[in-house]
């Protein structure tokens, strides 16, 4: 086995209001964020971590949510300090965080740069005022494009704005003049994602009615082909990029890379190679419990079974667009190649991937059944 780069997951658990679409591990908090205070069990659960980290150095960081720029600059800077001073950084590391437009007075993503964060996501959903009401969020399409323009004037080269389709009452035309919109606002990085369903969500108690199968069709399609023709290549599910841009943190993870989780409810997955195995982990989820002195943060830590490994490995790989390298198979999972070579003949006769002597890649008919072609690795 080899050990892949090495990223970090930071969570940070808590939101304006609770969007009815979104089951995310996110808390409505009224008023002040506890931050300092979260941001030293942030860097005290890093430590308890450093036992696998042995020499590596960080390749990307994600600030995730919830919403994290609910947090000061300062918060942000202490929390990057202080992961520094315990994982070395890589040169060209990528540190993203993201934002929700509602959240983001004049000059918060030039603090946030200055801290160290140089990639921002932004969740922008809609560019339609009656969309955005209907999946309650706190902004409107109007400061979505004032937090864009801040992401330039922060001097900010990378960032991404993440729109979803298929939204309640969505016609075809609604949803191609969203991506026309935020083609406009000329981000490096789209992530264009299908609403879905949640269970444990107000939209599962209370359905709203969605667009009809072929409505959401067409506009996947059309989508697609407005996405490309304006320069942005897919590489992953739902994931466009301008070349060079996509995410790196993102692209660790499908390529199975190694990831630590920080925060309430972060996952992280380690390779440990003296061992020949992965393990898992899982920290507590609620912020009350992640905060209580009394109590660790871990949840939950195990090794992946190795009848579970083939799956796992190429149920993120097989997201990725790009070829994937015959030889990862068995430097990432341990496992002998020929474990899976039948599952790849069958795939190969059934079109959903081609391949070369080095290379597995999946064909459009592949991406387009996914759950067929992972089912052959089960
Ligand atoms: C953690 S949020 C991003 C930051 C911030 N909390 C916000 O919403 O602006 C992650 C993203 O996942 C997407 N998302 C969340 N729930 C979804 C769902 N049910 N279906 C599709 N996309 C969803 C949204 O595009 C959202 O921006
Ligand atoms: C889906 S991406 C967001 C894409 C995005 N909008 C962007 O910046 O391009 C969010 C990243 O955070 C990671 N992530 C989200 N929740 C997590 C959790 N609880 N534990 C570990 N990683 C998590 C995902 O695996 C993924 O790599
Ligand atoms: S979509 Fe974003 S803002 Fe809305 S509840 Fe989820 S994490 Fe919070």
């Amino acid at each position: 086995m080899i050990l892949p780069p090495l990223s970090l997951y930071v969570h940070i658990p808590w939101c304006v209001q609770k969007c009815p679409y979104c089951d995310f591990n996110s808390h409505s908090q009224k008023g002040e964020i506890p931050e300092t205070a979260y941001v030293q069990h942030l860097l005290d659960d890093l430590r308890q971590d450093l036992y696998f980290v042995q020499g590596r150095k960080l390749h990307s960081i994600f600030i995730g949510g919830g919403t994290p720029s609910l947090m000061s600059e300062q918060a942000i800077h202490d929390l990057l300090a202080g992961i520094e001073q315990a994982i070395p950084f890589t040169e060209n590391i990528e540190i993203t965080l993201e934002a929700n437009p509602g959240t983001v007075e004049a000059g918060r993503f030039e603090g946030y740069v200055r801290a160290g964060v140089n990639r921002i996501s932004i969740g922008v959903q809609s560019m339609q005022n009656d969309k955005l009401k209907a999946l309650g969020r706190i902004h409107d399409a109007n400061e979505a494009i004032k937090a864009a323009e801040q992401a330039h004037l922060a001097g900010l080269n990378s960032f991404n704005l993440d729109l979803m389709h298929g939204l309640p009452g969505q016609s075809l035309d609604d949803a191609l003049n969203d991506l026309k919109t935020i083609i406009e606002l000329k981000p490096k990085h789209i992530s264009w994602y299908q609403l879905t369903i949640e269970p444990n969500t107000q939209f599962h108690s209370k359905p709203p009615t969605l667009p009809e199968d072929d409505i959401l069709w067409d506009i996947q399609e059309q989508g697609q082909a407005m996405l490309a023709k304006a320069g942005y290549e897919q590489y992953e599910i739902s994931g466009y990029s301008q070349p060079g841009y996509q995410c790196q943190h993102n692209l660790n993870y499908w390529r199975f890379g190694d990831y630590l989780g920080i925060g309430c409810g972060a996952h992280g997955k380690i390779t440990l190679p003296e061992k020949e195995c992965l393990i898992r982990t899982e920290k507590v989820k609620h912020p009350k419990g992640y905060m209580d002195l009394t109590k660790p943060y871990i949840y939950k830590r195990w090794q992946v079974e190795h009848s579970d490994l083939a799956f796992e490995f190429f149920m993120n790989r097989l997201r990725l667009f790009e070829a994937c390298d015959k030889t990862a198979f068995h430097e990432l999972t341990g496992l002998p190649l020929h474990q899976v070579e039948a599952a790849f003949e069958h795939a190969i006769k059934q079109g959903l991937l081609q391949h070369t002597a080095q290379q597995w890649q999946v064909t459009a008919k592949g991406h387009r059944y996914l759950n067929n072609l992972l089912e052959l690795f089960v």
